[in-house]
């Protein structure tokens, strides 16, 4: 008898030990991979071979360990950890030539900030505000654009990350590579565009400023630099990492804009943008730098985003912190918090507090703050919440935020409803129409495209075994980008600023598109020589 108990507390103590090393890797691989994913977003194999891995002494990773490791120093060793490394994301930046028709009135949305007595009801402001989007809308070109993901396939397979780490035990665990399943059929280079899905606050932006009001300008640029975490609610899954060159275009005549991203360096990862409206130009670039902290990971977007309007005001922002949370266990979800000081170069500047979530919280992704004039006067209060909406007041309401509440307040800006019939993407309208093909696309484009990008294209039409054995095929394709940088490898349409280490686009895209002359873009998605990717290693 007691013997069989030893033997059983022997087995015990065994499987308590297996256990420990499979969480241990498995955190190993989910930082990996969302450093490696968040910014450019690679998905890769994790060579848990070269991070010393072992079941006792895991260092850092162990569970409970808060303490938190400098960024560059913990971002070195998962870079270490998997070959694919790093994250960046996205930045956005670019131009449009021709400024095309300009949205028309604005009807006075909420027009006079500084008209204290104004103090307009909030169903008033939906509707003028609505209609004042559909007046935009109407003045630019209809395109029919698809309202749903292609039906899947292959039925969905409930994998677990846990099953995943599972079932590889005592398999050779230094090549492990995560299943396409925790993808999202869209890649960074296109995330870096969801951030434009209220574009149309810089159309309304560039009217009010024309107009002389600059303070209504600032506050429509302080509600688009929120507008764009609304997508991020709900949303679960990683974005493809683009490859080493790859590059997104998206002209959207039907919002006004033309958008472009290149994926500028994969060690670390960057993703560039450039971006042209009526009347504007948005553009950035930028990095992730991540913190891993057991049960959650940090994100600290490193990077600056321009928005340069036509008269010559610029605004200039940085994005704030994310983290996910639940990374191991529970239901995993992000928040956004930290502080945007949105910089402008005439008369007013804004600052954002993007209010951290606690477990009492029962409003959570709240986003307060303020408009300041030269003098450091706050001139205008601003209030919302990221996933939702922004209002403002006029005057200086940030010691008695409650009196900022949606009835004495004017509406900026509202999230659009999500689509119906929500897959587990939970992508937003505008997202699922990023990677359409849409009649006659496809002879246009670069063979650097996402949209040609085969793994991505295979999720999206829920053929999972295709997409996988793409994936890794691709992956091993990525594995030469470190090589390739080092040989001089140099970005297609950006180019890097020598003082600021920024990336500016150079132009030439779409004057290239126009005669389908695609010089020096490579079949990125191609086959490709395997000899050479083992001998770069
Ligand atoms: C498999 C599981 C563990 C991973 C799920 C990761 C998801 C939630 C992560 C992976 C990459 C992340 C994105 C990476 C970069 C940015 C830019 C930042 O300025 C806003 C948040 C945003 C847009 C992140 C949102 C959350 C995100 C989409």
């Amino acid at each position: 008898m007691l013997s069989e108990f030893s033997e059983i507390q022997g087995q015990l103590k065994v499987l308590c030990e297996e256990r420990s090393i499979l969480l241990d890797t498995l955190r190993q691989l989910e930082a990996a991979n969302i450093e490696a994913e968040s910014s450019g977003i690679h998905d890769g194999d994790y060579q848990l071979s070269k991070h010393e891995y072992s079941g006792i002494g895991r260092g850092k990773y162990s569970e409970g360990s808060t303490t938190e490791s400098s960024g560059d120093i913990e971002k070195q060793e998962l870079e270490d950890v998997s070959d694919e490394d790093e994250t960046s994301f996205h930045d956005t930046k670019e131009h449009f030539t021709e400024p095309a028709v300009i949205c028309g009135s604005v009807r006075g949305v909420a027009d006079h900030a500084d008209n204290q007595k104004e103090n307009e009801n909030q169903l008033d402001d939906v509707e003028r505000m609505h209609a004042d989007k559909e007046d935009c809308f109407s003045r630019y070109a209809q395109i029919e654009r698809r309202k749903k993901l292609p039906d899947p396939v292959e039925k969905e397979k409930g994998v677990s990350l846990w099953s995943m780490i599972k079932d590889n035990v005592g398999k050779d665990l230094t090549r492990v590579c995560l299943p396409v399943y925790f993808n999202e059929p869209i890649s960074s280079l296109q995330k870096c565009f969801e951030d434009l899905e209220y574009s149309y606050l810089l159309d309304r932006a560039y009217k009010y400023g024309k107009e002389g009001n600059s303070l209504q300008r600032i506050l429509n640029v302080a509600a688009f630099a929120v507008s764009g975490y609304a997508s991020s609610e709900g949303r679960h899954c990683k974005p493809f990492n683009p490859l080493l060159g790859e590059t997104y275009e998206a002209d959207f005549p039907d919002k006004g804009v033309r958008f472009f991203s290149e994926k500028v360096s994969h060690h670390p990862t960057l993703i560039a943008c450039h971006c042209e409206g009526n009347g504007w130009k948005f553009w950035g670039d930028s990095n992730l730098r991540t913190k891993f902290w057991g049960r959650s990971i940090q994100l600290d977007p490193v990077g600056v985003l321009t928005l340069e309007f036509d008269d010559g005001e610029i605004f200039q922002w940085s994005k704030v912190t994310t983290t996910i949370y639940n990374i191991i266990l529970g239901k995993l979800y992000c928040d956004h918090h930290g502080l945007m000081h949105i910089r402008g170069n005439r008369e007013y500047s804004c600052k954002l507090k993007f209010k951290e979530q606690s477990i009492l919280d029962r409003t959570p992704h709240q986003v307060h703050g303020s408009v300041e004039d030269l003098s450091g006067k706050k001139v205008a209060t601003l209030t919302g919440k990221w996933d939702d909406c922004m209002y403002y007041i006029s005057g200086d309401f940030s010691g008695k935020l409650k009196d900022c509440n949606p009835s004495n307040a004017s509406l900026l800006w509202k999230r659009d409803k999500p689509p119906p019939n929500l897959t587990r993407y939970n992508l937003t309208s505008f997202a699922i129409t990023l990677n359409e093909l849409t009649p006659g696309l496809q002879e246009k484009l670069p063979p650097t495209d996402s949209r040609l990008r085969p793994d991505q294209r295979h999720l999206e039409n829920g053929e999972y075994d295709r997409a996988n054995a793409e994936k890794q095929r691709l992956e091993r394709r990525q594995r030469m980008s470190r090589k390739l940088q080092e040989n001089g490898w140099k970005p297609r349409w950006f180019h890097q600023d020598s003082e600021n280490g920024s990336f500016r686009y150079t132009g030439g895209y779409w004057e290239a598109r126009e005669q389908g002359k695609w010089d020096g873009c490579p079949n990125i998605f191609g086959v490709f020589n395997e000899e050479f990717v083992d001998s770069s290693e």
